[in-house]
């Protein structure tokens, strides 16, 4: 049941879902991110995606910084968050290449301000991609609990965009039951993992 996950539950599901991810060896985490890129990159090549956001991970998460790469070897824009704590949103910056970036909030690298182009508020990337510490098969997400994903989700839908969104993980953060979720939490399009780049329902 879902009632039975929400509130203050799902703190003891990160908890548990980080304790899992980061106990998954070093080395396998480098070769499904290398096929989840792979998935990634012919999906978009299938979409003819010409802007894509993306993550770039910290801790445990899937490593998508290859298929950042290839965006990069293609043209295609490739957009990067930076969290403004202050009031948990995020901002968007055009990134080419990887000198852009610089340490920021929680220790994730982010764009530098002064050295990547701000993206106007309301611009809406074709896909984006998501990171996250758990997933389900039918579009749920649990993240670290600052809610950015979920305040960007409704900035963009606000700004009357309609982005495909991907979460991004390994199998083994794929929960065969529905993950902990609230009303206000992102649902997702479609889910890649290092087996598969799967939209939700098909
Ligand atoms: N690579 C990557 N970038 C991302 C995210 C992400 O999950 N992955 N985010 C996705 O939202 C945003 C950052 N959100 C974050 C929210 C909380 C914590 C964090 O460290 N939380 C503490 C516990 C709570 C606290 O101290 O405030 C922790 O986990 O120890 C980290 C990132 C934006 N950028
Ligand atoms: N659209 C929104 N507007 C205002 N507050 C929001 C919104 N979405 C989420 N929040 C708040 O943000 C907090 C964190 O939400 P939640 O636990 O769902 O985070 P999460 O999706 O796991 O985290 P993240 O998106 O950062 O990875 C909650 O207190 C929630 O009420």
């Amino acid at each position: 049941m879902l009632t039975e996950y929400a509130g203050h539950d799902k703190a003891a599901w990160r908890t548990k879902l980080a304790d899992r991810r980061n106990g998954l060896a070093e080395e396998l985490r480098a070769e499904w991110s290398d096929l989840a890129c792979r998935h990634l990159a012919q999906w978009c090549e299938v979409q003819s995606c010409r802007s894509v956001m993306a993550y770039v991970s910290f801790r445990s998460e899937l490593n998508i910084n290859g298929f950042i790469e290839w965006c990069w070897g293609q043209g295609i824009e490739l957009l990067l968050p930076r969290c403004v704590k202050r009031d948990r949103s995020m901002q968007l910056y055009s990134v080419t290449e990887w000198s852009q970036l610089a340490t920021g909030a929680y220790g994730i690298r982010e764009p530098d301000p002064d050295l990547s182009a701000l993206k106007p508020a309301g611009t809406v990337p074709e896909a984006i991609i998501v990171p996250g510490l758990a997933f389900d098969r039918n579009g749920g997400r649990l993240g670290y609990g600052g809610g950015y994903y979920d305040r960007f989700a409704e900035a963009v839908s606000n700004a009357g965009g309609k982005p495909l969104w991907i979460g991004a993980g390994y199998e083994a953060q794929v929960l065969e039951g529905a993950v902990p979720s609230d009303p206000h939490d992102l649902r997702l399009d479609g889910l890649v993992t290092e087996r598969q780049l799967a939209m939700i329902g098909q």
